[in-house]
């Protein structure tokens, strides 16, 4: 995939798993624009969400990662934003899915959730993986509001 520009945001639950995953992305050749948190001191998820999320949707940055201690408080706040498919992720194979068939732009981890380890299979699966199109374009299509 021909991303470039990566955002990346969480509160201080997912500092930790921000921190390795944008150093992930950097070594990558990447480049990565945070939008904090800086510090495991605490936060509140949206204040970084919100940021994060519309710099996917305006295209100041190809595709997002946004982290917070379950995963929860940060997607429910990027998907807020009518430009965004935020898709938690907790292993590969939904990340991959997310992708294929979700066309998500945000990949949401639950820091406190996931290792290392499968934070970084993670972002390989969702920087990785195309959009498969066909029937899921249609569904994808039916998500916007009425
Ligand atoms: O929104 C959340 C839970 O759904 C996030 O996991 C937050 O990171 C979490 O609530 C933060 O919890 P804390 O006790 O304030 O550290």
């Amino acid at each position: 995939m021909d991303f470039k520009k990566i955002g990346i945001g969480s509160d201080h639950a997912g500092f930790e798993t921000k921190e390795i995953i944008k150093e992930y992305l950097s070594e990558k050749g990447l480049e990565v624009v945070d939008f904090g948190t800086n510090s495991p001191e605490s936060v509140d998820y949206a204040d970084y969400g919100h940021p994060l999320a519309s710099a996917v949707e305006n295209g100041e940055v190809d595709l997002g990662f946004a982290i917070c201690g379950s995963g929860n408080g940060i997607n429910m706040t990027i998907n807020k934003h009518q430009g965004i498919r935020g898709a938690l992720c907790w292993i590969p194979e939904i990340a991959r899915l997310a992708r294929a068939h979700n066309d998500a732009n945000i990949c949401t981890l639950p820091g406190r959730f996931v290792n290392s380890e499968t934070a970084k299979e993670i972002v390989d699966n969702f920087l990785s993986t195309p959009f498969d199109g066909g029937r899921h374009s249609r569904r994808i299509e039916k998500i916007k509001c009425r």
